[in-house]
């Protein structure tokens, strides 16, 4: 199929760019500054070019505490490009692929969350990403949105990377073991969008293939915790690792809220989608050595 990516160096385009011909696909990447998905203008020009069979949509506003100082742009980026994006694919008669987060959760809750649950962002980030599934799914009800947390990568900003960097300057590190969630590689969200598109090309709206689906990493674990294992990681591959301190949420203040409870529940997923949550620590294997590929 030919397929339009916007987003072409994040985490997860980066993967879907590499991984979408090798299944046979054909795929273009637009981001700024060639592309801005925030004008209409430019959505329309995109799909009378490229003319697109399907859409995966991996670009957003993913800087969590600048959301809260740039709340127009956060908008402007995760609700209106998502809603947008839809009203060309449903005109086009394309369906789309997306990806939200757990920050549109208050965290407040004591098991993983459901798609079921109630949503009620606690910033600016989740907020809007919260506006963008809801215009995404108006526009166009043929689409899917995956709901993912943690996202990490060998490409791009994540907190692997930053771990590593900080890791290498400081003796020790502190690092909040009180916020639960799942890490989750931007390889396996790619290959779960690229194993979707077939199906969704074939279905008719109204389809339980459509609509929001959670897709993170397993097992659950802390930043701490996660921490833990990328230092152990990095130590096995010749990397000298800091001490680790567990510090509770209260001791490292940020300026966006971030939810205790980041935990999604995986099963609808697995049962509707036949798409399973990955092992993370295979990810971060896998992240971990290509990382090392790439250190001068
Ligand atoms: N990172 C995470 O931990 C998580 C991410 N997600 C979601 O996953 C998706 C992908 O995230 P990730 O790969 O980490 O994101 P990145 O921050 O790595 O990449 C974001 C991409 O969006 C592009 N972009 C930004 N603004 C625009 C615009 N106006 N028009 C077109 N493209 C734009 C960026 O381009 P440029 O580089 O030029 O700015 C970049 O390619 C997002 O929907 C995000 O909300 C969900 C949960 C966790
Ligand atoms: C760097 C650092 C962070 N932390 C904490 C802060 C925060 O609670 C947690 C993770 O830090 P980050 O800044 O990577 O987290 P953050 O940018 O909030 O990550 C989020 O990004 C968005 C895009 C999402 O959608 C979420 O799923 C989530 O991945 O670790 C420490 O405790 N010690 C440290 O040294
Ligand atoms: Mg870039």
């Amino acid at each position: 199929m030919r397929v339009l990516v916007i987003g072409r160096t994040g985490q997860i385009s980066t993967e879907l760019l590499a991984r979408l011909p090798r299944a046979g696909h054909e795929a273009v990447g637009l981001e700024p500054p060639d592309f801005d998905m925030t004008s209409a203008a430019q959505v329309d020009a995109a799909f009378a070019h490229y003319r697109p069979e399907a859409v995966i949509n991996a670009a957003a506003y993913t800087a969590v505490d600048r959301a809260e100082d740039d709340r127009a742009l956060a908008f402007a980026v995760n609700a209106t490009g998502p809603h947008l994006l839809g009203e060309a694919a449903a005109r086009a008669g394309v369906p789309v692929v997306h990806y939200s987060t757990d920050y549109i959760f208050d965290g407040t809750g004591g098991r993983p969350y459901t798609e079921a649950d109630a949503p009620a962002p606690v910033g600016a980030y989740g907020a809007s990403k919260l506006a963008g599934e809801l215009l995404l799914h108006l526009a166009q009800p043929r689409s899917v949105t995956l709901r993912t947390a943690w996202v990490c990568s060998a490409h791009g900003n994540n907190f692997v990377k930053t771990m590593l960097r900080f890791g290498k300057e400081r003796p020790e590190m502190r690092v909040v073991a009180d916020q639960h969630g799942a890490p989750t590689f931007a390889d396996d969200l790619a290959d779960a969008a690229i194993a979707l598109l077939p199906r969704l090309a074939a279905a008719p709206a109204g389809d339980r293939c459509f609509g929001v689906f959670h897709l993170t990493g397993q097992p659950h674990t802390t930043w701490h915790g996660f921490a833990e294992a990328i230092f152990a990681g990095a130590a096995a591959r010749g990397q000298a690792a800091p001490k680790l301190i567990p510090i509770t949420t209260a001791d490292y203040p940020t300026r966006a809220v971030r939810p205790a409870n980041s935990r999604l529940d995986c099963s609808r997923a697995a049962a509707i989608l036949g798409i399973q949550a990955a092992d993370w620590r295979a990810g971060l294997d896998r992240c971990l050595d290509a990382l090392k590929e790439t250190r001068p």
